[in-house]
């Protein structure tokens, strides 16, 4: 064996471990707060110290290397303690989408995932891969709509078991299965897949070609694979200092090493053979609802009634009052330390996606369409 083989072995052991210690045996059956809670308090400040033992304020090119060295610790990291947050303020699918009028948020979401499954022509009977599959939200949806039979990968235990109890939960089990893996090596066989698609997750990687080429390897030849990248855009200025800071606060805030822009992911997907079929930034459009309002606090987009739960969440004094609560919660011991740190860092996201959104700097739904050609050119 390898070196390198040994070193993710033992990295794939240590991290399930610390999984089973900070969130018990029994994962799945509690969620959002209910979960937060039942953290060991120890583990838990560990796991925050990891996460944000990289990003300390330091945006010079030494903190950025480091921080996309330990691209998979420092992600791992990130959702062991933001999932529950997320369960809680957002659901079970972890990415934006378009609203459109009269639309709750729920069915938005669904849509935008179910947009992307018509993009790659996804077919009954396809085996598809979710590359940063979350807890399986998007996967769900797309198995029932579309009949295809789905494999999720993901580097973070927690969620991949999350995954797995809810496709039980939804007798979905027959077309879903999730695996635990490295994006930037996995361990399927070459030419696997009919289709795949990864929803705002690839933006995690160190480098989008070390994704892509491994997503190219997998996909047979003919296949297609589309993605909702989340990238600055041709308006951003690396060496603008204002443009750098809500880069900066997006990375820290949702534990990414390093945004990349528009050009880059295009030309990776180039480079590793892809043919670009289509590159259309769905954030730029003249849509009346932006796809950021759920992070403000414009009352005035909020579509059904059904939302305004939601809406409070996540909206900028619901954020704050979880984050009183959370607070409150860490000084009497029931919340483990470091949540506090947590909920600000997410507030840190919050505030630098509407600030990149709103300037148009940044898209998480920029959404590339390309195939693998048939033969090798
Ligand atoms: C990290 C990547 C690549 C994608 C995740 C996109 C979104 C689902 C998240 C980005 C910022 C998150 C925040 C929350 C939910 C999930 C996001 C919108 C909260 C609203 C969850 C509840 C907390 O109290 C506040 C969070 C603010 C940020
Ligand atoms: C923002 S979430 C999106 C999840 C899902 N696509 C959705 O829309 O609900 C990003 C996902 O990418 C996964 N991820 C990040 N880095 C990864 C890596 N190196 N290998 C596999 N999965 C990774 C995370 O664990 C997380 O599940």
């Amino acid at each position: 064996m390898s070196s390198t083989l040994e070193d993710t072995s033992t990295l794939r052991q240590r991290q399930a471990q610390f999984t089973k210690e900070l969130h018990g045996e029994d994962i799945g059956a509690k969620s959002g707060f209910a979960a937060f809670i039942s953290k060991n308090k120890s583990a838990q400040k560990e796991a925050v110290a990891k996460y944000l033992k990289h990003w300390d304020g330091k945006t010079d090119q030494e903190a950025e290397k480091r921080r996309l060295e330990d691209y998979n610790e420092g992600t791992h990291s990130y959702y062991n303690v933001v999932t529950d947050f997320y369960e809680y303020g957002w659901g079970s699918s972890f990415h934006f989408c378009r609203f459109y009028k009269g639309e709750n948020f729920y069915a938005a979401v669904a849509r935008h995932e179910l947009y992307l499954a018509y993009k790659s022509n996804i077919q009954e009977g396809d085996l598809v891969l979710d590359v940063g599959c979350g807890v399986g939200g998007p996967a769900r949806e797309i198995a029932r709509f579309t009949g295809a039979h789905v494999i999720g990968l993901n580097n973070n235990d927690y969620q991949v078991a999350k995954a797995n109890w809810n496709a039980k939960k939804y007798r979905l089990e027959d077309q879903l299965e999730f695996v635990k893996g490295d994006f930037m090596q996995m361990e399927f066989q070459d030419a696997t897949f009919d289709k795949v698609y990864a929803i705002e997750a690839t933006c995690h990687a160190p480098k989008l070609e070390g994704v892509y080429s491994e997503i190219y390897r997998v996909l047979k030849p003919g296949g297609t694979f589309a993605v909702y990248e989340w990238v600055m855009t041709d308006k951003y200025d690396e060496s603008n200092p204002e443009h750098r800071r809500i880069a900066y606060e997006i990375e820290v805030g949702d534990g990414i090493p390093k945004m990349f822009t528009a050009d880059v992911a295009r030309n990776a997907l180039k480079s590793v053979g892809f043919e670009v079929q289509l590159a259309d930034d769905l954030a730029d459009n003249n849509d009346e609802i932006p796809w950021y309002y759920p992070l403000t606090g414009d009352w005035k987009y909020i579509q059904t009634l059904s939302d305004l739960a939601t809406f409070f969440r996540t909206s900028y004094f619901g954020r704050k009052f979880t984050t009183f609560m959370v607070w409150l919660m860490e000084l009497v011991g029931i919340a483990p330390k470091g949540s506090t740190q947590v909920t600000n860092a997410l507030e840190e996201a919050a505030v630098g996606l509407v600030a990149g959104g709103r300037a148009k700097l940044f898209t998480p739904m920029m959404l590339f369409v390309a195939t693998k050609p048939q033969k090798k050119k």
